[in-house]
């Protein structure tokens, strides 16, 4: 009768290379020893562990399984924890493959078992960790109890394609991929002891209920020999475990055990003392005293000895010293007897396949010497009559100035004129403005690359970009103007005059100083106020054209035209009334020899006047509004006297109730008149008033 083949459980363990060897055999003989049922499994990858190693597995475990290597084409992560030889450890993903099987629980090759733990197949969790000591709330992936699946491993597998691990290796990938949905195991089921910390007080408490030790990190049991622990404390202990196992079954006092499991474990491979003939030494000189240190370091890791007694039984061990007699170098015992040094393939360290192991010994190890004197020669150093001259021929060429590379493509020669006009202005020329003074080139000593740079703004020298701001500032006037005009109002006709396209100046209000100005240091130089500018002058210094009935500029003394004015209007208004009472007047009046135009009042704004508004005189002309001077009390009862005058402008009232007309005079200050718009630049005109120094202190303080 046949029955449905019922899925088996088992231990699984790994090996990836030679070097842990011992660990594994150690493992897989702590859980047969604890008397365990289930069956043994290691899986190996065959192309970087040697046959012999596997045929030393098979002697303990039920089943080798060959699987492929994982290697993590990404491996910064694994130098985080100094751990660059785990570049492979990925290939534990391979147990969620092993799918024959119905539970798996693995154990870590350096993992020594108290106790068989047989239990943890009947959890019925699909994964099962233990904490782990540096970050708690991951697992340790050591020892974990799981059920093999397609869907976890495929999942692993695309992580491992693209490194994807927080520490390189497969406890970062494996808690990445399970976070914290793994079924936590007590501790006791992977104690990470540390040689630096002990908690030693939860160690006594706990310790009859550990069921398995890891020894975590790269100091191994075997690769740090059994000498290493001595003082008594609980990771001395737990190594003390390992060693009983160890020497239970592969002690060399038993007399045959595998050499090559001592091989692989430091101190225990003692074949007799042997001297190295060196190569160069043709009377066979030895030198005790270097091979006596190799031995003390257990340096015979990657050599594999023949010569010895037990290794003759062995006979896989011999067929490899029939196959490699002729290559490898002489040595010799004690007794001067020549036998032959093997390095057996895969048990030492192989170039191709791995990655140098951590406790090989320094390169040159196997030179002729390995020892040195100090020089007893007592003389004083004496310099050689003369050293050898130095190579004459040594000079560098200097690369000469650079060279233009050739030009590949048509257009770089046969470059089309730009004939690009702009409809707004079809005129204006295309070639950049002829360069202010103002603008001029570094003359930097020698460097005449860098005067082909000119040290201009763009906005300076490119007409288009001057219009465009021109255009802003004009559109932001017509607004306001638009606004504030009224049919008949009389304003000050300078303000409102479109400015023309040449009497505007460049906006530029800063320049650089000149080559006399500055420091000879090829620095910056911090701009200076355009002196031009500020004096109202154009781009080539020529002045503005004066504006017709306005005095020229040198004339213009604000305070005193002010003064005379008014003086003038009393003693006009005074004659007129002497010669012809109170009446209307065309004629125009005239000062300093130039004549003031007549301008109506706006329309029916003439007979309007306030009964209680006084015009304050012009407060340079006089700052007492109260004491007013003879000439105002006059324009205040006949305001009709003084129409058709610039100067005093006629002001209307916006109060509804009161609606009065009186001729104000213009008010010395320069902020925003009635024109003015919330929100609006106001420019009232091209100079902003300069603070006085009164004003400096108020704004500074
Ligand atoms: O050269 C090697 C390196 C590793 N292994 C195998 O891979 C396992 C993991 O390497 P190990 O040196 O034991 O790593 P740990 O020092 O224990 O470091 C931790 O980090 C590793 C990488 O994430 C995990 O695999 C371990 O479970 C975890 O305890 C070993 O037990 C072996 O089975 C070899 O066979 N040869
Ligand atoms: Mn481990």
């Amino acid at each position: 009768m046949v029955t449905a083949t019922k899925k088996e459980d088992v231990y699984a363990s790994l090996l990836l290379t030679d070097t842990y060897l011992p660990g594994a055999l150690v493992l897989a003989h702590s859980l047969r020893d604890a008397g365990t049922t289930k069956k043994l499994a290691i899986l190996v990858t065959p192309d970087t562990v040697s046959t012999e190693v596997i045929a030393q597995l098979k002697t303990v475990y039920d089943y080798v399984i060959y699987v492929d290597r994982i290697r993590n084409g990404k491996p910064a992560n694994l130098f985080l924890m100094n751990r660059p030889d785990l570049h492979s450890a990925f290939t534990k993903i391979n147990l969620w493959k092993q799918t024959q099987f119905r539970k798996i629980v693995y154990i870590d090759a350096d993992v020594v078992a108290y106790r068989a733990v047989d239990e943890l197949f009947n959890l019925p969790h699909a994964f099962s960790a233990a904490p782990d000591i540096g970050w708690p709330d991951c697992f340790n992936t050591g020892v974990m109890a799981l059920t093999p699946n397609m869907g976890d491993y495929y999942a692993m597998i695309a992580m491992a394609e693209r490194g994807i691990s927080f520490d390189g290796a497969d406890q970062g990938l494996l808690n990445m991929h399970f976070g914290n949905t793994y079924n936590r195991l007590s501790f006791t089921y992977n104690v990470t002891p540390s040689a630096h910390y002990q908690y030693v007080p939860a160690y006594r408490h706990f310790q009859s209920s550990i069921n398995m030790v890891h020894f975590i990190g790269s100091d191994k049991p075997w690769k740090q020999g059994r000498e290493s622990t001595s003082d008594a404390g609980p990771f001395d202990e737990m190594t003390g475990r390992w060693w009983a196992v160890y020497d239970r079954h592969y002690r060399n006092e038993a007399g045959h055990a595998p050499s090559i499991v001592q091989h692989f474990v430091k101190g225990e491979y003692n074949p007799t003392t042997r001297y190295v003939v060196p190569t160069g030494e043709p009377n066979g000189q030895q030198f005790p005293t270097a091979s006596q240190e190799e031995h003390r370091q257990g340096n015979q890791d990657h050599v594999y000895h023949s010569g010895d007694d037990h290794v003759h039984h062995e006979s896989q061990d011999h067929i490899h010293q029939e196959e490699h007699t002729s290559t490898e170098p002489k040595v010799t015992d004690e007794s001067g007897e020549a036998y032959t040094e093997t390095l057996l393939p895969g048990t030492g360290w192989d170039a191709q396949r791995s990655s140098p192991p951590t406790n090989s010994g320094p390169e040159a190890a196997n030179f002729p010497r390995t020892h040195y004197e100090m020089s007893q020669d007592t003389s004083h150093f004496q310099a050689p009559e003369r050293y050898p001259s130095p190579p004459k021929n040594m000079w560098y060429q200097v690369p000469g100035e650079r060279e233009q590379p050739k030009s590949v493509f048509p257009w770089e020669n046969n470059a089309p004129r730009p004939t690009r006009v702009f409809a707004e202005n079809p005129l204006a020329p295309v070639t950049p403005a002829p360069k202010s003074p103002a603008i001029r080139t570094a003359q930097s000593p020698g460097g005449t690359a860098w005067n082909s740079f000119n040290q201009s703004n763009a906005w300076d020298e490119i007409p288009q970009i001057n219009r465009y701001v021109d255009s802003m500032q004009r559109h932001r006037r017509s607004r306001s103007q638009i606004l504030a005009a009224s049919p008949g109002r009389s304003t000050s006709g300078e303000r409102q005059e479109e400015p023309s396209e040449e009497r505007r100046g460049s906006i530029k209000v800063t320049d650089f100083p000149t080559e006399d100005d500055r420091p000879s240091l090829p620095v910056t130089p911090a701009p200076v106020r355009r002196q031009q500018f500020w004096a109202n002058a154009d781009e080539d210094g020529q002045q503005l054209p004066a504006a017709e009935g306005v005095p020229a500029q040198a004339e213009w003394d604000p305070a005193a035209q002010l003064q005379k004015l008014a003086k003038q209007q009393s003693e006009v208004l005074l004659e007129k009334l002497g010669a012809s009472g109170a009446g209307q007047t065309q004629e125009s009046i005239s000062v300093d020899g130039k004549e003031i135009p007549h301008r109506p009042l706006p329309f029916g704004s003439e007979d309007v006047r306030s009964p209680t508004y006084v015009a304050p005189s012009p407060p340079v002309v006089s700052p007492r509004p109260i004491k007013p001077n003879p000439a105002e009390k006059i324009l205040a009862e006949a305001p009709e006297l003084v129409t058709g005058q610039t100067t005093p402008r006629t002001v209307e009232s916006r109060s509804p109730s009161v609606s009065t007309t009186a001729t104000i005079a213009v008010p010395s200050y320069q902020g925003p008149g009635p024109m003015f718009e919330k929100g609006e630049d106001y420019l009232t005109q091209d100079t902003p008033a300069q603070p006085t120094e009164e004003d400096l202190d108020v704004l500074q303080t």
